[in-house]
């Protein structure tokens, strides 16, 4: 049976790319509140990239040796070229997802925390309090994103001023040449949401 991929800007000429995601929250893993986290990753995502993408979801509470786990799985079993967790980042006693996810680290990528941070405070003042961290585990990349479901598009995205121009941009302009780098898809992005910056000598030629 031939399938009509619904979305008419996904096509068969973009790599397809492997995605998970991971909400980190205790109480929307224990049914205290619906999980927003992963709705929200997706509903970014999929505005975001033309590749078709396949997602593979968890949703965990903040123990450590449990996201270090989920983590090993989504690279190592599942094949995932590149990880999202939300949830877990700041300085409360439970939050240990930077921990968990330096667990599991071959590389870190501080450039990306540190970017957030700065683009975050832009947003709300305890930015700062968010200790995430992003980094390569084989040819995986793990990006930690805070846990308020808004703060997953404001990182990525960036900021706008009032006519919707860009003023800082997001933290996922750089995913897509560092995903070449690890040997992974080539993934585009629509420039509309957020446009990836690669070197000349990197761009694929349009087909
Ligand atoms: N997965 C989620 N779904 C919906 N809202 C969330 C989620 N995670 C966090 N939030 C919201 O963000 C706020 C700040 O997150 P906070 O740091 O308190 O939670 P967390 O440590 O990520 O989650 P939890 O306390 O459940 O382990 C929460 O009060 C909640 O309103
Ligand atoms: N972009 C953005 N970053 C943000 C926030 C936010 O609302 N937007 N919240 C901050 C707050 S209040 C906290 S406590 C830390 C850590 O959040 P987490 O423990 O839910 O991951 O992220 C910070 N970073």
């Amino acid at each position: 049976m031939t399938q009509t991929n619904p979305d008419p800007r996904q096509g068969a000429e973009f790599d397809p790319v492997h995605i998970g995601l991971v909400s980190i929250s205790d109480r929307a893993s224990s049914g205290v509140y619906a999980d927003q986290g992963l709705p929200a990753l997706r509903e970014w995502l999929d505005r975001a990239l033309l590749n078709p993408v396949r997602y593979t979801e968890r949703l965990i509470p903040d123990v450590r040796a449990t996201i270090a786990e989920t983590l090993r799985e989504l690279v190592d079993v599942a094949g995932c070229q590149l990880v999202l967790t939300t949830g877990g980042t700041g300085p409360a006693p439970r939050d240990v997802t930077p921990e968990a996810t330096i667990d599991v680290a071959d590389k870190l990528m501080p450039g990306f925390g540190e970017e957030m941070r700065r683009i975050s405070l832009n947003f709300v003042p305890t930015a700062i309090l968010s200790r995430q961290v992003a980094v390569i585990r084989k040819t995986c990349l793990i990006i930690n994103l805070p846990g308020q479901p808004k703060s997953i598009r404001e990182t990525l995205e960036g900021v706008r001023d009032g006519a919707g121009a860009v003023t800082v941009r997001g933290v996922f302009a750089a995913v897509p040449y560092c995903i070449d780098l690890i040997g992974g898809p080539y993934l585009e992005s629509d420039p509309a949401v957020c446009a990836a910056f690669r070197p000349k000598s990197a761009l694929r030629p349009q087909r």
